[in-house]
């Protein structure tokens, strides 16, 4: 497989400039290969994104923190995502990717090195298999831990999952509103159907992420935005807002991340929508003991 870029490496100035302490939630490192091999059942071979690179990106766009989630090409070996935490110093906490088997140990372990959450990805094309009892079971252990469950799934298998959703006993958070398709407009089937889970389960979180893959229209997003935006405004205390950096699998459509940066003022248009969806909600997952 050979290796696959899906960045830019001059990203445009954002226009938008977040507020103090704004935390990029949904970002990935790769890597350095060397150091920390994919795994062999990776869906795809990226090249190294490495923590530094993260961090100089971090600074540019005007952010203070980072969560970094476990991307599927790292299997479910956290050591590159733990790499970065701690290359950090305090300004990057993580949702790891774990083995059904796990011990009490290692979770332990994973919490001290700065992890927050484990993720279920539910998407074909990156993983061989989804096993629902198993994951509930993860969820039943990493709850007491006060950790939370981040979920990857696309909208044709909402109604599938929302038993299983249902069971989960601790904050779940959907990524990218787990993807409808924004063609259907601000009414559509998808985005109801998501709205009304959140109308259900107050445990259920989303990142209003992902503008560059859902939206057929592309930059500047403003299908993206009309229905987004409505969801941001129902739901201000329990969206997050992430780059995706560095994008994988977009090697197609590579986004420019001062584009998306200038993407939230338009789905958060008030200050406060701003600092709830950057602050003070990833605070609350991620750094909650530094909340007065
Ligand atoms: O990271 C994302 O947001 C999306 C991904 C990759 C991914 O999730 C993974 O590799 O674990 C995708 O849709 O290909």
């Amino acid at each position: 497989m050979s290796r696959t870029k899906t960045w830019v490496d001059q990203p445009s100035a954002p226009a938008y400039a977040p507020p103090p302490g704004a935390i990029d939630a949904h970002v990935h490192v790769f890597g350095p290969e060397a150091d920390f091999p994919f795994s062999p059942k990776a869906k795809y071979h990226p090249e190294d994104a490495t923590p530094e690179m993260l961090f100089a990106l971090r600074d540019q766009l005007g952010f203070a923190r980072n969560v970094i989630v476990q991307a599927s090409c790292h299997g479910t070996d956290n050591a590159a995502t733990l790499n970065a935490i701690a290359k950090s110093g305090g300004a990057a906490r993580g949702v790891a990717v774990v083995s059904p088997d796990i011990d009490d140990a290692e979770l332990q372990k994973l919490h001290d090195g700065g992890i927050r959450g484990v993720r279920f990805n539910f998407l074909k094309r990156l993983v061989d298999d989804a096993p629902k009892d198993k994951f509930l079971n993860i969820a039943r252990r990493i709850a007491p831990l006060g950790w939370h469950v981040v979920v990857y799934f696309e909208a044709d298998i909402l109604e599938e999952l929302e038993p299983f959703l249902a069971a989960i006993p601790t904050t779940i958070v959907v990524d990218h509103l787990g993807r409808p398709d924004i063609a259907q407009g601000p009414g559509g089937a998808d985005i109801t159907r998501f709205v009304q889970l959140l109308d259900d389960h107050p445990n259920i979180w989303t990142k209003v992420s992902g503008a560059e893959r859902l939206s057929p229209q592309g930059a500047p997003f403003d299908d993206f935005v009309a229905v987004i935006r409505p969801v941001v405004e129902r739901f201000p205390d329990r969206v997050l807002w992430g780059t995706d950096w560095p994008h994988p699998n977009m090697e197609h459509r590579i986004p420019d991340d001062g584009t998306l940066v200038d993407v939230i003022p338009r789905i958060a248009p008030t200050a406060e929508l701003q600092r709830k969806l950057l602050v003070d909600n990833p605070m609350r997952l991620y750094w909650p003991e530094q909340l007065g």
